[in-house]
Protein backbone atom coordinates (compact mmCIF):
# COMPACT_ATOMS: atom_id res chain seq x y z
CA UNK A 1 0.00 0.00 0.00
CA UNK A 2 1.27 3.52 -0.56
CA UNK A 3 -0.50 7.19 -1.00
CA UNK A 4 0.36 7.38 -4.57
CA UNK A 5 -3.56 6.86 -6.02
CA UNK A 6 -5.00 8.10 -9.27
CA UNK A 7 -7.80 10.86 -8.54
CA UNK A 8 -10.03 10.93 -11.31
CA UNK A 9 -7.37 10.87 -13.85
CA UNK A 10 -4.64 12.31 -12.16
CA UNK A 11 -1.72 10.33 -10.37
CA UNK A 12 -1.44 11.73 -7.06
CA UNK A 13 0.59 12.16 -3.93
CA UNK A 14 -1.26 11.92 -0.68
CA UNK A 15 -3.36 14.72 -1.41
CA UNK A 16 -0.39 17.03 -4.07
CA UNK A 17 -0.94 16.38 -8.16
CA UNK A 18 2.59 14.74 -9.47
CA UNK A 19 1.87 16.96 -12.43
CA UNK A 20 1.77 19.98 -9.54
CA UNK A 21 5.44 18.93 -8.59
CA UNK A 22 6.82 18.71 -11.86
CA UNK A 23 5.46 22.19 -13.22
CA UNK A 24 6.92 23.46 -10.03
CA UNK A 25 10.03 21.69 -9.37
CA UNK A 26 10.77 20.20 -12.88
CA UNK A 27 11.73 16.86 -13.97
CA UNK A 28 13.65 14.60 -13.53
CA UNK A 29 12.28 14.15 -9.58
CA UNK A 30 12.07 12.02 -6.72
CA UNK A 31 8.89 12.33 -4.95
CA UNK A 32 8.37 11.16 -1.24
CA UNK A 33 5.23 10.78 0.76
CA UNK A 34 5.68 10.97 4.31
CA UNK A 35 2.79 9.02 5.06
CA UNK A 36 3.60 6.11 3.42
CA UNK A 37 6.95 6.24 5.23
CA UNK A 38 5.72 6.59 7.94
CA UNK A 39 3.16 3.38 7.58
CA UNK A 40 5.45 1.38 6.94
CA UNK A 41 7.83 1.66 9.42
CA UNK A 42 4.77 1.40 11.88
CA UNK A 43 4.05 -1.76 10.19
CA UNK A 44 7.15 -3.53 11.72
CA UNK A 45 7.23 -1.49 15.06
CA UNK A 46 3.55 -2.69 15.58
CA UNK A 47 4.14 -6.18 14.21
CA UNK A 48 6.48 -6.41 16.93
CA UNK A 49 4.52 -5.56 19.48
CA UNK A 50 5.49 -6.53 23.02
CA UNK A 51 8.65 -8.25 22.10
CA UNK A 52 11.85 -6.04 22.40
CA UNK A 53 12.60 -4.63 19.63
CA UNK A 54 14.26 -1.75 17.67
CA UNK A 55 13.40 -1.19 13.93
CA UNK A 56 16.64 0.19 12.27
CA UNK A 57 16.12 1.81 8.83
CA UNK A 58 19.24 0.83 6.24
CA UNK A 59 20.35 3.90 5.33
CA UNK A 60 21.63 2.94 1.75
CA UNK A 61 17.85 2.25 0.90
CA UNK A 62 17.56 6.50 1.36
CA UNK A 63 20.00 8.40 2.58
CA UNK A 64 18.39 11.97 2.02
CA UNK A 65 18.09 14.02 5.59
CA UNK A 66 14.40 14.50 5.30
CA UNK A 67 13.51 10.97 4.99
CA UNK A 68 16.28 10.18 7.92
CA UNK A 69 14.16 13.06 10.29
CA UNK A 70 10.85 11.51 9.09
CA UNK A 71 11.98 8.13 10.62
CA UNK A 72 14.06 9.53 13.60
CA UNK A 73 10.84 11.23 14.85
CA UNK A 74 9.11 8.11 15.14
CA UNK A 75 11.70 6.52 17.12
CA UNK A 76 13.78 4.32 14.23
CA UNK A 77 17.20 3.50 14.72
CA UNK A 78 19.55 3.17 11.69
CA UNK A 79 21.21 0.51 9.96
CA UNK A 80 24.58 2.35 8.42
CA UNK A 81 27.71 1.47 6.71
CA UNK A 82 29.73 4.47 6.11
CA UNK A 83 31.12 7.46 8.16
CA UNK A 84 28.77 9.36 5.35
CA UNK A 85 25.78 7.38 6.64
CA UNK A 86 26.44 8.26 9.97
CA UNK A 87 27.30 11.84 9.43
CA UNK A 88 23.66 11.99 7.73
CA UNK A 89 21.98 9.91 10.61
CA UNK A 90 23.59 12.81 13.09
CA UNK A 91 22.44 15.59 10.86
CA UNK A 92 19.07 14.66 11.07
CA UNK A 93 18.60 14.47 14.74
CA UNK A 94 19.23 10.40 15.01
CA UNK A 95 20.22 8.67 18.02
CA UNK A 96 23.74 7.89 18.06
CA UNK A 97 22.61 4.91 20.66
CA UNK A 98 20.18 3.37 18.05
CA UNK A 99 22.81 2.56 15.42
CA UNK A 100 23.98 -0.25 14.15
CA UNK A 101 27.13 -0.16 11.86
CA UNK A 102 27.05 -2.77 9.04
CA UNK A 103 29.08 -3.30 6.17
CA UNK A 104 32.58 -5.94 5.39
CA UNK A 105 35.07 -2.81 4.89
CA UNK A 106 35.31 -0.31 7.80
CA UNK A 107 37.97 1.99 8.16
CA UNK A 108 39.97 3.17 11.31
CA UNK A 109 38.53 6.15 11.32
CA UNK A 110 35.28 5.27 10.30
CA UNK A 111 35.43 2.80 13.77
CA UNK A 112 36.61 5.22 15.60
CA UNK A 113 34.03 8.24 14.95
CA UNK A 114 31.30 5.61 15.64
CA UNK A 115 33.12 4.92 19.17
CA UNK A 116 33.08 8.46 19.72
CA UNK A 117 29.56 9.22 18.70
CA UNK A 118 28.64 6.16 21.01
CA UNK A 119 26.73 3.25 18.36
CA UNK A 120 25.03 0.91 19.88
CA UNK A 121 26.89 -1.98 17.97
CA UNK A 122 29.04 -2.98 15.37
CA UNK A 123 28.25 -6.02 12.72
CA UNK A 124 31.55 -7.29 12.78
CA UNK A 125 32.38 -9.33 9.39
CA UNK A 126 35.54 -10.86 9.90
CA UNK A 127 38.72 -11.33 12.72
CA UNK A 128 40.91 -9.09 11.60
CA UNK A 129 37.94 -6.29 11.70
CA UNK A 130 37.01 -7.47 14.86
CA UNK A 131 40.83 -6.96 16.05
CA UNK A 132 40.93 -3.77 15.08
CA UNK A 133 37.99 -2.52 16.59
CA UNK A 134 39.60 -3.68 20.14
CA UNK A 135 42.80 -2.04 19.05
CA UNK A 136 40.75 1.14 18.55
CA UNK A 137 38.66 0.96 21.69
CA UNK A 138 42.01 -0.12 23.91
CA UNK A 139 43.14 3.58 22.45
CA UNK A 140 40.44 5.34 23.07
CA UNK A 141 40.16 3.43 26.03
CA UNK A 142 36.50 2.15 25.56
CA UNK A 143 34.64 -0.54 25.40
CA UNK A 144 33.14 -1.45 21.61
CA UNK A 145 29.89 -2.98 21.18
CA UNK A 146 29.98 -6.20 18.88
CA UNK A 147 28.10 -8.30 16.89
CA UNK A 148 29.37 -10.50 14.31
CA UNK A 149 27.58 -11.16 11.03
CA UNK A 150 27.34 -14.78 10.55
CA UNK A 151 26.97 -16.26 6.87
CA UNK A 152 24.80 -19.06 7.51
CA UNK A 153 24.66 -20.71 4.08
CA UNK A 154 21.06 -20.05 3.02
CA UNK A 155 19.79 -19.21 -0.38
CA UNK A 156 17.54 -16.02 -0.10
CA UNK A 157 16.85 -16.77 -3.69
CA UNK A 158 16.57 -13.13 -5.12
CA UNK A 159 18.91 -11.58 -7.55
CA UNK A 160 22.10 -13.00 -7.64
CA UNK A 161 23.67 -9.59 -6.91
CA UNK A 162 21.72 -8.87 -3.98
CA UNK A 163 21.81 -12.25 -2.29
CA UNK A 164 24.24 -12.04 0.79
CA UNK A 165 24.00 -15.24 2.88
CA UNK A 166 25.67 -17.62 0.93
CA UNK A 167 28.91 -19.09 1.91
CA UNK A 168 30.04 -18.26 -1.25
CA UNK A 169 29.58 -14.01 -0.46
CA UNK A 170 31.70 -12.14 0.74
CA UNK A 171 29.79 -11.50 3.54
CA UNK A 172 29.58 -11.99 7.29
CA UNK A 173 31.54 -15.26 9.46
CA UNK A 174 31.02 -19.00 8.04
CA UNK A 175 28.33 -19.84 10.90
CA UNK A 176 30.44 -23.14 12.03
CA UNK A 177 33.67 -20.99 12.35
CA UNK A 178 31.59 -18.41 14.91
CA UNK A 179 31.97 -20.01 17.96
CA UNK A 180 36.09 -19.90 18.14
CA UNK A 181 35.78 -16.17 17.01
CA UNK A 182 32.48 -15.07 19.69
CA UNK A 183 35.24 -17.09 22.51
CA UNK A 184 37.73 -14.68 21.87
CA UNK A 185 35.64 -11.64 21.42
CA UNK A 186 34.46 -12.38 25.22
CA UNK A 187 37.83 -12.40 26.39
CA UNK A 188 39.08 -9.62 24.54
CA UNK A 189 39.11 -6.14 27.38
CA UNK A 190 37.94 -3.61 25.26
CA UNK A 191 35.21 -6.02 23.50
CA UNK A 192 31.95 -6.25 24.71
CA UNK A 193 29.63 -8.70 22.89
CA UNK A 194 26.14 -7.88 22.80
CA UNK A 195 24.33 -9.96 19.84
CA UNK A 196 24.64 -12.05 16.96
CA UNK A 197 24.04 -10.84 13.39
CA UNK A 198 22.59 -11.66 10.02
CA UNK A 199 21.33 -10.78 6.75
CA UNK A 200 20.59 -12.91 3.70
CA UNK A 201 19.91 -10.95 1.19
CA UNK A 202 17.70 -8.12 -0.05
CA UNK A 203 13.86 -8.40 -2.10
CA UNK A 204 13.41 -11.88 -0.08
CA UNK A 205 9.53 -13.02 -1.54
CA UNK A 206 8.75 -15.75 0.75
CA UNK A 207 9.59 -16.29 4.45
CA UNK A 208 11.70 -19.61 4.10
CA UNK A 209 14.91 -18.55 3.88
CA UNK A 210 14.59 -15.97 7.32
CA UNK A 211 13.12 -18.84 8.74
CA UNK A 212 15.83 -21.39 7.43
CA UNK A 213 18.82 -18.53 8.65
CA UNK A 214 16.33 -17.65 12.32
CA UNK A 215 17.29 -21.50 12.94
CA UNK A 216 20.30 -21.45 12.75
CA UNK A 217 21.01 -18.17 14.38
CA UNK A 218 19.49 -19.55 17.21
CA UNK A 219 21.54 -22.74 16.83
CA UNK A 220 24.52 -20.43 17.82
CA UNK A 221 22.75 -18.29 20.28
CA UNK A 222 22.03 -21.25 22.18
CA UNK A 223 25.67 -22.96 21.79
CA UNK A 224 27.09 -20.10 22.75
CA UNK A 225 24.37 -19.64 26.11
CA UNK A 226 25.81 -23.29 27.10
CA UNK A 227 29.17 -21.84 26.81
CA UNK A 228 28.59 -18.70 28.97
CA UNK A 229 28.34 -16.45 26.34
CA UNK A 230 24.95 -14.46 27.12
CA UNK A 231 24.19 -12.54 23.54
CA UNK A 232 21.31 -9.70 24.30
CA UNK A 233 19.77 -9.13 20.67
CA UNK A 234 19.44 -11.09 17.77
CA UNK A 235 19.78 -8.75 14.62
CA UNK A 236 18.12 -10.68 11.84
CA UNK A 237 19.20 -7.73 9.24
CA UNK A 238 16.45 -6.48 6.43
CA UNK A 239 15.30 -8.17 3.22
CA UNK A 240 11.91 -8.29 3.35
CA UNK A 241 10.67 -7.95 -0.62
CA UNK A 242 7.72 -5.39 -1.66
CA UNK A 243 5.83 -5.52 -4.79
CA UNK A 244 7.39 -3.94 -7.91
CA UNK A 245 5.23 -5.71 -10.54
CA UNK A 246 2.62 -8.75 -9.37
CA UNK A 247 5.42 -10.18 -6.09
CA UNK A 248 3.37 -11.38 -2.93
CA UNK A 249 6.03 -10.66 -0.62
CA UNK A 250 4.82 -11.67 3.35
CA UNK A 251 3.83 -8.51 5.47
CA UNK A 252 6.29 -7.50 8.30
CA UNK A 253 3.32 -9.19 10.66
CA UNK A 254 3.67 -12.59 9.08
CA UNK A 255 7.19 -12.07 9.36
CA UNK A 256 6.97 -11.27 13.04
CA UNK A 257 4.59 -13.90 13.44
CA UNK A 258 6.61 -16.74 12.34
CA UNK A 259 9.83 -15.26 14.61
CA UNK A 260 7.98 -15.08 17.47
CA UNK A 261 6.94 -19.15 16.60
CA UNK A 262 10.96 -19.67 16.20
CA UNK A 263 11.71 -17.46 19.03
CA UNK A 264 9.67 -19.91 21.44
CA UNK A 265 10.30 -19.00 25.19
CA UNK A 266 13.72 -17.43 24.47
CA UNK A 267 13.92 -13.61 25.55
CA UNK A 268 16.12 -11.74 23.21
CA UNK A 269 15.65 -8.01 21.78
CA UNK A 270 15.23 -8.27 18.09
CA UNK A 271 17.18 -5.67 15.41
CA UNK A 272 15.84 -5.26 12.28
CA UNK A 273 16.63 -3.63 9.44
CA UNK A 274 14.30 -2.93 6.86
CA UNK A 275 15.59 -0.61 3.88
CA UNK A 276 13.04 -1.38 0.69
CA UNK A 277 10.16 -2.24 2.49
CA UNK A 278 10.21 1.05 4.58
CA UNK A 279 11.11 3.18 1.45
CA UNK A 280 10.62 1.71 -1.62
CA UNK A 281 6.96 2.26 -1.99
CA UNK A 282 7.28 5.56 -0.34
CA UNK A 283 8.90 7.02 -3.50
CA UNK A 284 8.24 7.58 -7.38
CA UNK A 285 10.78 8.97 -10.13
CA UNK A 286 8.89 11.73 -12.43
CA UNK A 287 9.66 12.09 -15.68
CA UNK A 288 8.64 13.63 -19.11
CA UNK A 289 8.77 12.43 -22.41
CA UNK A 290 11.58 13.93 -24.29
CA UNK A 291 10.80 12.37 -27.74
CA UNK A 292 9.24 9.33 -29.10
CA UNK A 293 11.25 7.76 -32.00
CA UNK A 294 10.24 4.87 -34.56
CA UNK A 295 12.94 2.85 -35.60
CA UNK A 296 12.41 -0.64 -37.84
CA UNK A 297 12.68 -2.25 -34.39
CA UNK A 298 11.02 -0.70 -31.46
CA UNK A 299 9.23 1.94 -31.09
CA UNK A 300 11.20 3.99 -28.05
CA UNK A 301 10.18 6.86 -25.80
CA UNK A 302 12.87 8.96 -24.62
CA UNK A 303 12.78 10.22 -21.09
CA UNK A 304 14.35 12.99 -19.09
CA UNK A 305 15.32 10.39 -16.53
CA UNK A 306 18.08 7.75 -17.03
CA UNK A 307 20.50 5.20 -15.53
CA UNK A 308 22.22 7.59 -13.49
CA UNK A 309 18.92 8.21 -11.60
CA UNK A 310 17.82 5.00 -11.28
CA UNK A 311 20.19 2.33 -12.19
CA UNK A 312 17.93 -1.17 -10.79
CA UNK A 313 16.58 -1.79 -14.59
CA UNK A 314 20.06 -1.37 -16.25
CA UNK A 315 21.86 -3.23 -13.38
CA UNK A 316 19.48 -5.68 -12.31
CA UNK A 317 17.26 -6.62 -15.13
CA UNK A 318 14.83 -4.80 -12.52
CA UNK A 319 11.29 -4.10 -13.41
CA UNK A 320 9.45 -0.98 -11.88
CA UNK A 321 5.86 -0.38 -13.14
CA UNK A 322 5.84 3.14 -15.00
CA UNK A 323 2.42 4.57 -15.28
CA UNK A 324 1.04 8.22 -16.94
CA UNK A 325 0.75 10.89 -14.67
CA UNK A 326 -2.39 12.25 -16.30
CA UNK A 327 -3.98 8.95 -17.46
CA UNK A 328 -4.78 9.41 -21.27
CA UNK A 329 -8.07 9.25 -23.15
CA UNK A 330 -9.44 5.39 -23.10
CA UNK A 331 -9.91 5.53 -26.94
CA UNK A 332 -6.04 7.06 -27.79
CA UNK A 333 -3.51 4.61 -29.28
CA UNK A 334 -1.40 2.59 -27.71
CA UNK A 335 2.22 0.94 -28.63
CA UNK A 336 4.60 -1.00 -26.90
CA UNK A 337 7.11 1.37 -25.86
CA UNK A 338 11.05 0.63 -24.99
CA UNK A 339 11.37 3.49 -22.04
CA UNK A 340 14.90 4.48 -22.63
CA UNK A 341 16.89 7.49 -21.11
CA UNK A 342 19.71 10.27 -23.04
CA UNK A 343 22.64 8.51 -21.22
CA UNK A 344 24.92 6.71 -23.92
CA UNK A 345 24.51 2.79 -22.91
CA UNK A 346 22.23 0.59 -25.12
CA UNK A 347 21.66 -0.94 -20.79
CA UNK A 348 19.80 2.79 -20.09
CA UNK A 349 16.66 1.68 -19.81
CA UNK A 350 13.73 1.96 -17.15
CA UNK A 351 11.26 -0.41 -18.38
CA UNK A 352 11.35 -2.63 -21.51
CA UNK A 353 7.80 -3.56 -24.14
CA UNK A 354 5.58 -1.25 -22.05
CA UNK A 355 1.79 -0.65 -23.26
CA UNK A 356 1.55 2.75 -23.34
CA UNK A 357 -0.41 5.59 -25.02
CA UNK A 358 2.34 8.01 -24.93
CA UNK A 359 2.95 11.83 -26.57
CA UNK A 360 6.10 13.84 -26.34
CA UNK A 361 5.76 15.47 -23.62
CA UNK A 362 4.08 13.45 -21.04
CA UNK A 363 4.68 12.77 -17.72
CA UNK A 364 5.98 9.61 -16.37
CA UNK A 365 6.00 7.74 -12.87
CA UNK A 366 8.20 5.44 -12.66
CA UNK A 367 6.59 3.69 -9.18
CA UNK A 368 8.67 2.19 -6.58
CA UNK A 369 11.41 4.16 -6.14
CA UNK A 370 11.89 5.22 -2.68
CA UNK A 371 14.79 2.50 -2.25
CA UNK A 372 18.02 2.29 -4.22
CA UNK A 373 16.87 4.59 -6.66
CA UNK A 374 18.40 8.59 -5.56
CA UNK A 375 20.57 7.00 -3.27
CA UNK A 376 22.40 4.61 -6.02
CA UNK A 377 22.22 7.72 -8.61
CA UNK A 378 25.45 9.16 -9.67
CA UNK A 379 26.68 12.03 -12.21
CA UNK A 380 27.26 9.90 -15.33
CA UNK A 381 27.30 11.72 -18.22
CA UNK A 382 27.56 14.70 -16.31
CA UNK A 383 24.17 14.90 -15.68
CA UNK A 384 23.50 16.84 -12.42
CA UNK A 385 21.23 14.61 -9.75
CA UNK A 386 17.84 15.26 -9.94
CA UNK A 387 16.16 17.01 -6.98
CA UNK A 388 14.00 15.04 -4.17
CA UNK A 389 10.59 16.48 -2.97
CA UNK A 390 8.58 15.14 0.01
CA UNK A 391 5.18 14.93 0.15
CA UNK A 392 3.05 15.98 3.39
CA UNK A 393 -0.76 15.66 3.13
CA UNK A 394 -1.05 18.56 0.94
CA UNK A 395 1.96 20.12 0.76
CA UNK A 396 5.17 19.38 -1.51
CA UNK A 397 8.48 20.41 0.12
CA UNK A 398 11.75 20.42 -1.72
CA UNK A 399 14.12 18.14 0.37
CA UNK A 400 17.16 18.53 -2.04
CA UNK A 401 17.48 20.91 -4.71
CA UNK A 402 18.61 19.94 -8.32
CA UNK A 403 22.01 19.89 -8.34
CA UNK A 404 23.62 23.19 -10.30
CA UNK A 405 25.98 22.21 -13.46
CA UNK A 406 28.76 24.35 -11.61
CA UNK A 407 28.58 21.89 -8.80
CA UNK A 408 29.17 18.89 -11.48
CA UNK A 409 32.84 20.06 -11.51
CA UNK A 410 33.38 21.76 -8.04
CA UNK A 411 36.57 20.88 -6.40
CA UNK A 412 38.32 19.87 -9.64
CA UNK A 413 41.07 21.55 -11.03
CA UNK A 414 43.46 21.56 -13.70
CA UNK A 415 47.41 20.78 -13.95
CA UNK A 416 49.12 24.31 -13.46
C1 LIG B 1 23.54 -5.44 6.21
C2 LIG B 1 22.30 -4.98 5.54
N1 LIG B 1 21.25 -4.63 6.28
C3 LIG B 1 20.11 -4.19 5.74
C4 LIG B 1 19.95 -4.10 4.36
C5 LIG B 1 18.66 -3.60 3.82
O1 LIG B 1 18.04 -4.52 3.03
P1 LIG B 1 16.61 -4.28 2.43
O2 LIG B 1 16.61 -2.95 1.77
O3 LIG B 1 16.43 -5.37 1.49
O4 LIG B 1 15.64 -4.33 3.57
C6 LIG B 1 21.02 -4.48 3.53
C7 LIG B 1 20.88 -4.51 2.07
O5 LIG B 1 20.57 -5.57 1.52
C8 LIG B 1 22.22 -4.92 4.14
O6 LIG B 1 23.27 -5.26 3.38
N1 LIG C 1 20.61 -1.89 -4.44
C1 LIG C 1 19.83 -3.08 -4.45
C2 LIG C 1 19.74 -3.75 -3.15
C3 LIG C 1 21.04 -3.97 -2.51
C4 LIG C 1 20.81 -4.09 -1.08
C5 LIG C 1 21.99 -3.64 -0.30
N2 LIG C 1 22.58 -4.69 0.47
C6 LIG C 1 18.51 -2.89 -5.13
O1 LIG C 1 18.23 -1.88 -5.64
O2 LIG C 1 17.71 -3.76 -5.24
Amino acid sequence: MDHFNYEGDQLVAEQVPLSAIADRFGTPCYVYSRATLTRHWRAFDEALGAQAHLICFAVKANSNLAVLDVLARLGAGFDIVSVGELERVLAAGGDPAKVIFSGVGKRADEIRRALEVGIRCFNVESEPELLRIGEIAGALGCLAPVSLRVNPDVDAQSHPYISTGLKENKFGIDIQSADALYRQAARHPHLRVLGIDCHIGSQLTSLGPFLDAIDRVLALADRLAAEGIEVEHLDLGGGLGIRYTNEMPPLPDAYAAALAERLGERRYEIILEPGRSIAGNAGVLLTRVEYLKRTPAHQFAIVDAAMNDLLRPALYDAEQEIVPVCRPDPDAPTDLFEIVGPVCETGDFLGRQRRLALAEGDLLAVRSSGAYGFSMSSNYNSRPRAPEVMVDGDQAYLVRSRESVDALFAGERRLP
